[in-house]
């Protein structure tokens, strides 16, 4: 890719956008980093970037030359927008940091954020949508379904399957071969020792249904 004619809009200009916007300016891709924002016009700048749009009015920024990222930490929010966005799948783009390890036999969808410090190892699918914060790491054969969050400090066991909009708090850790079903909330700092259902959330060690 060229970086000096590609352009990045990043939808969310909070917290979780100032993270995604310093990955991606350090990633080295873009020549020029914007944001869409609901605060927009009140919210001009974030980090040092403009913020140039309101999100309902995306499409007057977006050429072939723009690529996009939706920095949206809640996981069904981000689903929607990312499904919702007037841009060919393929330039709704991952963000890999550059101090992030990850195994070249590692399959990694659309839209996709691994954040500094993450570690992800072979054969593992990182499926579209989904977050690695932070230092999270998630070893060999695991799925991390789509739209699904690692929270920073998440540590995956080998062979460990997340469902699709799951979310993991910061800390939780999860041993080998356990299955975590759809849209399930894991309390920060729990150990996951046998599977989940779908649609709950679980706290504490060994991991319960709160
Ligand atoms: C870069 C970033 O910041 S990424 C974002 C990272 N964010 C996180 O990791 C947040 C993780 N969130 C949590 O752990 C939350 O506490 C949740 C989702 C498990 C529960 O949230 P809520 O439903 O609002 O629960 P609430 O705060 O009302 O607590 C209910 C009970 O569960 C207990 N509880 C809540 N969370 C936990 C936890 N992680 N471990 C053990 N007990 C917990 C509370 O102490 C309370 O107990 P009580 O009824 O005996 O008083």
């Amino acid at each position: 890719m060229n970086k000096q004619n590609r352009r990045l809009v990043i939808v969310g200009a909070g917290g979780h956008g100032k993270v995604v916007a310093d990955c991606a300016e350090r990633m080295g891709r873009w020549s020029e980093i914007v944001f869409a924002d609901s605060n927009f016009p009140t919210k001009q700048h974030c980090l040092g970037f403009s913020v140039v749009c309101h999100p309902d009015n995306i499409e007057s920024v977006i050429t072939e030359s723009t690529d996009a990222f939706v920095a949206v930490g809640d996981n069904h929010a981000r689903k929607r927008i990312a499904q919702s966005l007037p841009i060919p799948h393929e330039r709704l783009v991952s963000l890999v940091h550059p101090n992030a390890v990850v195994s070249r036999y590692v399959k990694i969808g659309q839209g996709v954020l691994i954040l500094a410090g993450a570690v992800i190892n072979a054969d593992t699918a990182i499926e579209d949508g989904s977050i690695v914060n932070t230092c999270a790491s998630v070893d060999h054969d695991c799925v991390v379904g789509a739209y699904s969050h690692l929270a920073p400090g998440v540590h995956l066991a080998g062979a460990v399957d997340v469902g699709q909009e799951c979310f993991l708090g910061v800390g939780v850790s999860v041993i080998p071969k356990v299955t975590i079903g759809t849209n399930t909330i894991v309390g920060a700092g729990a150990t996951v020792i046998q599977n989940l259902p779908a649609n709950i959330t679980a706290i504490g060690t060994p991991a319960k249904q709160k």
